[in-house]
Order: C-alpha cells, then sequence, then structure tokens
C-alpha cells in the first residue's frame, strides 16, 4: 500500500496589536436629550489586525514594531483631541472611527483585515473589508 508524507497544512496568518489615546466627542446627530450629545470622554482601545504572508526567513508577516510604527500618526491626531475636530470624524461614531483607522492603515505585503475599536470596556465596534 502506498502511503505519502502528511501534507502540510495551508494555514493564514493573522498579527494584532492593540493601542490607546484618549479622546472627548460628542454624537452630533443623536435625538435631542441623548447623553451622547454632550461632550464627553473615552479611553478608546483600538486593535490593528494585518494578515499576509510569512517572510520565510524572519518567519513572520512584519515586525510588530511596524504596526506601532504605522499606527503612530494616527494616534497623534487622535490622542487627546476633540475628535469632532478632526478631518472625516465629524460624527465620531465607534463605527465611523473604525472606518477612518481602516482607510488610514496601509502595510507592504499585508493587508489590514479588522479594526477594532471600543469606547468602554462593554461597547466595541469592528470593521473588516468587504469580501473581494
Ligand atoms: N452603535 C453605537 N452606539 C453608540 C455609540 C457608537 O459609537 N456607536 N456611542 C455612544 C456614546 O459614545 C457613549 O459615550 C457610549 O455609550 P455607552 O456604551 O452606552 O456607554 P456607557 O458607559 O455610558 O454605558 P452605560 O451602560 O449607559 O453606563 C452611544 N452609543
Ligand atoms: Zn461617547
Amino acid at each position: 500500500m502506498e502511503t505519502r508524507p502528511a501534507k502540510k497544512p495551508v494555514l493564514v496568518t493573522e498579527i494584532s496589536r492593540a493601542f490607546t489615546f484618549e479622546a472627548a466627542h460628542r454624537l452630533p446627530n443623536v435625538p435631542e436629550g441623548h447623553k451622547c450629545s454632550r461632550m464627553h470622554g473615552h479611553s478608546y482601545n483600538v486593535e490593528v489586525t494585518i494578515r499576509g504572508p510569512l517572510d520565510p526567513r524572519l518567519g513572520w508577516i512584519v515586525d510588530f514594531a511596524e504596526l506601532t510604527a504605522a499606527w503612530q500618526p494616527l494616534h497623534a491626531q487622535l490622542d487627546h483631541r476633540t475628535l469632532n475636530d478632526v478631518p472625516g470624524l465629524e460624527n465620531p461614531t465607534s463605527e465611523l472611527l473604525a472606518a477612518w483607522i481602516f482607510e488610514r492603515l496601509t502595510f507592504p505585503g499585508a493587508r489590514v483585515v479588522k479594526i477594532r475599536v471600543a469606547e468602554t470596556c462593554t461597547s466595541a465596534c469592528t470593521v473588516y473589508p468587504a469580501e473581494d
């Protein structure tokens, strides 16, 4: 009987890194009297996930430090700001903030597959690219 060597499974690999920033916001389009129409602040948690092939020698997609380097300019635009003042974030819901971040992060040789934004410990929004 013929025996074949076990096939190596084809794996999809993702790496993630979490970031935090502090910011104020108000939601301008909520109904009158909604608490979020008032200016208030959050300690935001953002998780960035990328997917790509492994560098055969280094054994990683990119250095985790590359995620931090890519996040840094966005952190500078968001941290200790009023989000409503940031171009493109006039209505800074978690959903629109996650999309804003998604549109601004690129990695050579890898693609962003998930951005998760948590305003509080119990509320978060995740965006993914639509299926090709
Ligand atoms: N789908 C969304 N709903 C809400 C958003 C949002 O971005 N997307 N944002 C808010 C406000 O920013 C609010 O500050 C957060 O609301 P909430 O999760 O209710 O936070 P609390 O800590 O105040 O929760 P309580 O359970 O009321 O204490 C609202 N909704
Ligand atoms: Zn809020």
